[in-house]
């Protein structure tokens, strides 16, 4: 376990990290309710893995998490004071115009980290995410799985309590694929709290500790893994894992 960024960030690694609470949380857009009602708490050691077909509301819970998005009805809450220091990845990096280096300098500046501290960590967390070559390269133009490694090096170098990712992996090569879960099992074992959608049941046994399965708008279930995979309790969820088209 690592302290990176430790003389910058209040709150130890080593604490567990914050739970999230949804109460009768639900999304409305006009006449529709696309997601919700629901309620759950995410208090498990994690990492926790969305999982449900195209349209189950799989992103907008993510993005109602982060903060992105406000509930129209219901209220999130984390159990620590205040928002937890977060980051989120997207299936499509969203990178700024410029190296790779400053794009971490950049996230290192907007958080108050100082001055002086901020190359180092940059350089620090490139070469832990393989793309020290790379540095001074515009960000844009890296590959998909750098532009995705670049991602998770400036979420790292900001040592998060709660790491958001949306189907970080689905346009990604089995190589780019075993990064990304690689960092992931990284964020997890230092303490990061980390909820991520996919819609690949094997990533899902590789990575999961629990399972939040959503359709149609709805929480299905929010199981084990091991539960999920073996003896899922919904009738949604068990058409979801034995192969059954679930809409
Ligand atoms: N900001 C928004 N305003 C209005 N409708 C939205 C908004 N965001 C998502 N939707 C709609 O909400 C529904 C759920 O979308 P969401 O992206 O959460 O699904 P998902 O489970 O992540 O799907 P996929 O697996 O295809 O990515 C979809 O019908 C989508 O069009």
């Amino acid at each position: 376990m690592t302290s990176l960024n430790a003389p910058f960030f209040s709150r130890s690694v080593l604490l567990p990290p914050p739970a999230l609470s949804f109460q009768g949380v639900a999304f409305h857009h006009e006449e529709n309710t696309l997601l919700g009602p629901c309620s759950f708490t995410l208090d498990g050691p994690g990492p926790t893995l969305v999982m449900g077909p195209n349209g189950a509301g799989k992103s907008l819970l993510l993005r109602l998490a982060h903060g992105l998005l406000s509930p129209t009805q219901g209220r999130i809450i984390w159990s620590d004071e205040g928002i937890p220091r977060q980051a989120m990845v997207f299936q499509q990096p969203v990178l700024l115009r410029r190296s790779a280096v400053a794009n971490l300098r950049h996230a290192l500046a907007v958080n108050n980290v100082p001055r002086r501290a901020r190359a180092k960590l940059a350089l620090d967390a490139l070469e832990r995410f393989g793309l020290s070559a790379c540095a001074h390269t515009p960000a844009r133009v890296l590959s998909g799985g750098q532009q995705q490694r670049l991602a998770l090096a400036r979420a790292w170098v900001l040592s998060p309590q709660v790491l958001f990712l949306d189907e970080p992996t689905s346009a990604l090569d089995p190589a780019a694929i075993k990064a990304v879960e690689a960092a992931v099992l990284d964020f997890h074992q230092r303490g990061t709290r980390i909820v991520m959608t996919t819609h690949d049941l094997h990533q899902a046994r590789r990575l999961a500790g629990d399972v939040l399965f959503l359709s149609g708008g709805k929480v299905r279930e929010h199981t084990a893994a091991d539960t999920f995979f073996s003896n899922p309790v919904s009738r949604e969820g068990q058409a979801f894992v034995t192969g059954e088209l679930v809409e």
